[in-house]
């Protein structure tokens, strides 16, 4: 027999007992007060609402996606993070900063993409944007994330805006903004203001909300650590969702390369074809020997070789365990000189610095070596010792220059028979060079003056940004002024401010006062109406989709759609696309309107697929009353022989409808068939055919009659 079973005994003791009761305690407490005052936890600010409530719905909206599936086997590539922003903006700061953060160790320079451990399943790679157009383009390819730096003491620069427009044909990857140079502000209150501003001109840019870090000033030359932590917290935990194109094509970025090109070849003809061994991570998908790849500013190549490689930085182990230990957080930097190690097809080089080691400069003078037979090992080391530069330093002299436009760049020195060696984790690393910035200082020394604007504004692409250049800290600058936007200097500074979620301090507004935080509401609505709701280059996005959806993949396999299209949404926008195009003009009269008319000519999406046979003539009105009693019977409920009675009848109907399109002309015996006539000759024929169907139908009503 089975015994009930014991129902479960609280504990009345012990720290399980104190815990429960504790919480229990808790719970009540909070009801209670919650009964006592229902004001206080209800919304006593329509501000704080109105953000909670977009905050939400934003959340719930970012959620909403098409699910991705993930195809990479192994160990992800590391994340790509681009920092990118004007000249002197302090990119390559932010990096040693990043870097020592994640890492603990201090890298005097940056070159090239540097590869950290950031957790147990991450790794990221940082990389700084070249202040070249060219370099930015080749940047937005592969961002993961980008950091737009901004100067706060100066505001937004052309730059910026010129790597938004880029990035927005590049699938767009995830983006936050970092101000800089806040340490310039002496008056608080501007400081607050100016952080408002450009927090708002920058969710005018981006959306609502987008992520925008303060680096409040610099202590031993570094940015302050809780700062640079929180900004890590947040790439460490980031959501990263694959853009489609990069996950269906294979791709790499260069993270070390060399020339491996037999030395007495060089010698013989310094512009011979060369060899160049590139590595880095392979991302997207697999890549096939006998591609062909394009170099970014370099040109198509055929790959020679494929290797895979050992990982430099690879993943901790999986041991369940938390966090990192310091033995853990690698980096690989080859490009910046770092990382002890590097993995060769057929090395590993060991890097010894230079001041661990010593070199025994013994000459062919040294009386102790004298009478003893010459070794060519010796010589051969001797030869080395007085080498002066490294093939990495010689390399490095002859500027080697993927992404910028400088003249000596790799173009030169690959011609397109060249072989390119891609081996395992590649990117094409470029010198990052310090942009124009040097020609730039020139200029302004040339000027002489402290401080000129240059009275030419350039609109940038349409979207109520203005360039003027100005000269400002001994450099020419780019400043981006915005139509719209009232001077800085003119809006006066408000005594309550909200800072930012992301605010280091504080990642809430703390005011409560209903009265400030109407005037801070009324002070929002100032600031958006000065900038505009919306950023201007996002109008675009509308007519970029349509113009994408009017590709029809099926159209350029099946040829032009002869159907019209039902939908007529995809009408109005087709009409309203087609009457912006140019080629409308040089078009006679009328024939455009015709064309869109007759539905002919049209791009429609969801235009009938015109590989496939419709009988348009079968298509019935279902409003049409009678057409829907005609199938009362096809149904459970309705009568069965009837529906098939009727069904027979429909079809007898089509086939005489028929009768009336068989006329033909054979064009290969130029015989014309007169579709009537020809009924009459096979009148015969035709009886045959009736006595079938007749047949037919009496055989169909005994089924019908068996199986009602
Ligand atoms: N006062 C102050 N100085 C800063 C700040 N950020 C960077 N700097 C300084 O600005 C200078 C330029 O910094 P970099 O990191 O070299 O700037 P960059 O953007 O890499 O410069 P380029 O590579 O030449 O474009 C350095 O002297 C930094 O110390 C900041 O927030 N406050």
């Amino acid at each position: 027999m089975e015994r009930p079973q014991k129902s479960h005994r609280s504990r009345q003791s012990g720290p399980s007992a104190k815990k429960k009761s504790n919480a229990d305690k808790k719970k009540r407490d909070i009801t209670e007060e919650k009964k006592q005052n229902p004001k206080a936890f209800a919304f006593n600010s329509k501000v704080k609402a109105k953000r909670l409530q977009s905050r939400a719905v934003e959340k719930e909206q970012r959620r909403l996606h098409i699910p991705t599936v993930d195809r990479t086997t192994g160990e992800p590539a590391p994340y790509v993070i681009v920092v990118h922003g004007p000249p002197q903006v302090g990119k390559s700061l932010l990096i040693k900063s990043l870097i020592k953060h994640y890492t603990k160790h201090n890298i005097s320079e940056v070159k090239g993409p540097i590869t950290i451990i950031s957790g147990k399943q991450r790794r990221l790679q940082f990389v700084e944007c070249p202040n070249d157009i060219n370099g930015m383009i080749d940047a937005a390819k592969f961002a993961d994330l980008a950091l737009l730096l901004i100067d706060g003491s100066y505001g937004f620069e052309m730059e910026t805006f010129e790597f938004l427009n880029i990035m927005q044909v590049h699938g767009f990857p995830k983006v936050m903004g970092v101000l800089t140079h806040l340490d310039k502000f002496k008056d608080v209150k501007k400081l607050k203001k100016t952080k408002q501003r450009l927090k708002h001109r920058f969710w005018t840019e981006i959306y609502d909300g987008a992520k925008l870090f303060y680096l409040s000033g610099l202590i031993h030359g570094k940015y302050v650590k809780r700062e640079i932590h929180n900004l890590a917290r947040f790439i460490s935990v980031m959501k990263f969702h694959p853009l489609s194109w990069r996950t269906s094509h294979p791709y790499v970025l260069v993270d070390r390369f060399e020339d491996v090109t037999p030395p007495d070849k060089i010698s013989t003809n310094n512009k011979c074809d060369r060899n160049v061994t590139v590595y880095g991570y392979l991302r997207g998908c697999n890549m096939k020997k006998g591609t062909k790849v394009h170099i970014a500013g370099v040109g198509d190549y055929n790959v020679a070789g494929l290797t895979g490689l050992a990982d430099p930085c690879p993943l901790p182990s999986a041991a369940k365990k938390k966090g990192l230990r310091d033995k853990e957080k690698l980096f690989y930097a080859p490009m910046s000189g770092l990382g002890d190690l590097l993995y060769d097809k057929y090395a590993v080089y060991v890097n010894i610095n230079d001041n661990l080691v010593q070199y025994s400069k013994v000459g062919d003078d040294d009386t102790s070596r004298k009478g003893t037979e010459k070794d060519v090992g010796v010589d051969l080391v001797k030869s080395l010792h007085n080498t002066k530069y490294t093939v990495d330093e010689k390399l490095n002299k002859s500027s080697i220059n993927i992404f910028s436009q400088k003249s000596n760049s790799l173009n030169e020195i690959m011609n397109d028979d060249d072989e390119v060696h891609v081996k395992h984790l590649v990117e094409p690393k470029e010198e990052l060079d310090t942009i124009d910035s040097d020609d730039e200082s020139d200029d302004s020394t040339e000027t002489g003056s402290p401080r000129f604007k240059n009275d030419k504004k350039q609109t940038f692409a349409d979207n109520n940004i203005e360039e003027e250049r100005e000269f400002h800290e001994g450099r020419i600058r780019r400043k981006a002024v915005f139509g719209n936007e009232s001077k800085p200097d003119d809006q006066e500074a408000s005594d309550e401010d909200d800072e930012t979620e992301n605010d280091n301090s504080n990642y809430e507004s703390s005011s409560s006062d209903e009265d400030e935080e109407e005037e801070e509401e009324e002070e929002e609505e100032d600031i958006e109406e000065n900038m505009g709701n919306a950023s201007k280059w996002k109008e675009s996005l509308l007519e970029r989709t349509v113009s994408r959806q009017t590709t029809n993949l099926m159209q350029l396999v099946y040829g032009k759609s002869e159907t019209k299209s039902n939908d007529s949404s995809y009408e109005n926008i087709d009409a309203s696309v087609s009457s912006d195009d140019d080629d409308e003009f040089f078009k006679p009269k009328n024939e455009g309107k015709k064309k869109s008319s007759n539905g002919l000519e049209g791009d429609e999406v969801n235009a009938a697929d015109c590989s496939k046979f419709t009988n348009y003539a079968r298509i019935k009105d279902w409003k049409n009353e009678e057409i829907i009693e005609s199938i009362r019977d096809r149904f459970v409920t309705g009568d069965w022989s009837k529906a098939a009675q009727r069904g027979k009848a429909a079809e007898t109907e089509n086939e005489n409808d028929d009768d009336v399109f068989g006329e033909f002309e054979d064009l290969e015996t130029g015989e014309k068939h007169d579709g009537d006539k020809t009924g009459d000759t096979n009148k015969d024929i035709d009886a045959d055919v009736e006595e079938r169907r007749l047949k037919k139908l009496a055989l169909r009503a005994k089924f019908d009659a068996q199986y009602p």
